[in-house]
């Protein structure tokens, strides 16, 4: 659990984080939103010490952590920043294995848990565990910085636009597996991203900044369905909303009993995928496979967040 406690940072005379409180459950997701200069990468940065509070402080699972050694800190708390920040002279693998090392663990193990999360982001070891950061692509260096943070299976892991750089195709996906091994290790999560649809769809709660306050911290249906200020409902985008609403939805969350035609979709999908089929086909109802159907009646009531429960 991380509990940030009236914090605030000051340079010189300009306030750029104002006695900002949030707590963030252990094992769930907050995502940090808001414009560009409004605070966001300062307070993540509080959290790891990376920057030092003017006032205010954070504890991780009750400890304070300004009474803990930086260094000793940041092994406990994976860090991924945009732009992946790997350490252009050392192989992937030697990157991966940073925390691991410092921690002392068994090179067997370390070799191991380099191949195991070289696996998981789908980059086969053999070819890429001892390549350097520049004969990959991109989106390949992200993974591996995300898998480098990973690496020593922090309790905590601090991310600061880290799929900034990805096509949509392969930041899905990237988002997917995050959100995958998030829940299977139980990993606290901080993610600052500029993009609303990733922060609805990674995280348990949305935290809203602007110009260093806190306007909104809440789950994000209720930021959707009662923005607190306009400058809020200015950043969702008013216009989005109804798709924001729909893809927090599984399909299964609107079954209902009856019979449909045409090929059944899997209960996992979301409400906005299954509307963009029904729409696409001309379709009035869609069965769900195990039973019962989702109508685009329902569909619609809910993207106007009238339907029934959404995460
Ligand atoms: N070391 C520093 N010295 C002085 N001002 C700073 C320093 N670091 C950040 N700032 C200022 O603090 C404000 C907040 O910066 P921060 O990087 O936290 O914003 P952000 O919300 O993450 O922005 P972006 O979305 O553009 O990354 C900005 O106005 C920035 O210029």
């Amino acid at each position: 659990m991380i509990e940030i406690e009236h914090l605030t940072k000051r340079y010189d005379d300009t306030e750029v984080v104002s006695d900002v409180s949030l707590s963030v459950p252990k094992g769930k997701i907050a995502a940090l939103v808001g414009t560009s200069g409004s605070g966001k990468t300062t307070l993540l940065r509080m959290i790891n010490r990376l920057v030092e509070p003017t006032s205010g402080r954070v504890l991780i699972g009750g400890v304070d952590v300004s009474t803990m050694p930086p260094h000793l800190l940041r092994r406990r708390i994976g860090y991924a920043i945009q732009g992946h920040g790997l350490f252009p002279h050392r192989t992937v693998a030697q990157n991966i294995a940073t925390v691991p090392r410092l921690l002392k663990w068994p090179e067997d193990q370390v070799r191991a848990r380099v191949d195991e999360l070289l696996n998981l982001f789908q980059l086969d070891p053999a070819r890429f565990r001892d390549r350097l950061p520049h004969e990959l692509s991109g989106g390949q260096q992200q993974r591996v910085g995300v898998a480098r943070a990973l690496a020593a299976r922090p309790e905590v892991l601090l991310m600061d636009e880290p799929f900034g750089a990805l096509d949509p195709l392969i930041r899905a996906k990237a988002q997917s597996d995050l959100l995958a091994l998030q829940r299977q290790l139980g990993t606290t999560l901080v993610i600052v991203t500029h993009d609303m649809e990733e922060a609805v769809s990674l995280g348990d709660r949305i935290a809203v900044m602007d110009k260093g306050h806190l306007l909104q911290y809440a789950p994000p249906a209720e930021i959707l369905k009662n923005p607190a200020t306009d400058f809020v409902r200015e950043l969702i985008g008013q216009d989005q909303r109804p798709f924001h609403l729909l893809s927090l939805t599984p399909v299964s969350a609107l079954v209902r009993p009856g019979e449909a035609t045409g090929p059944a979709i899997a209960p996992g999908t979301s409400a906005r995928d299954a509307l963009a089929e029904c729409l696409w086909n001309g379709r009035d109802a869609l069965p769900v496979e195990g039973g019962g159907i989702v109508t685009l009646d329902d569909l619609l009531k809910h993207a106007r967040g009238t339907g029934a429960a959404t995460r």
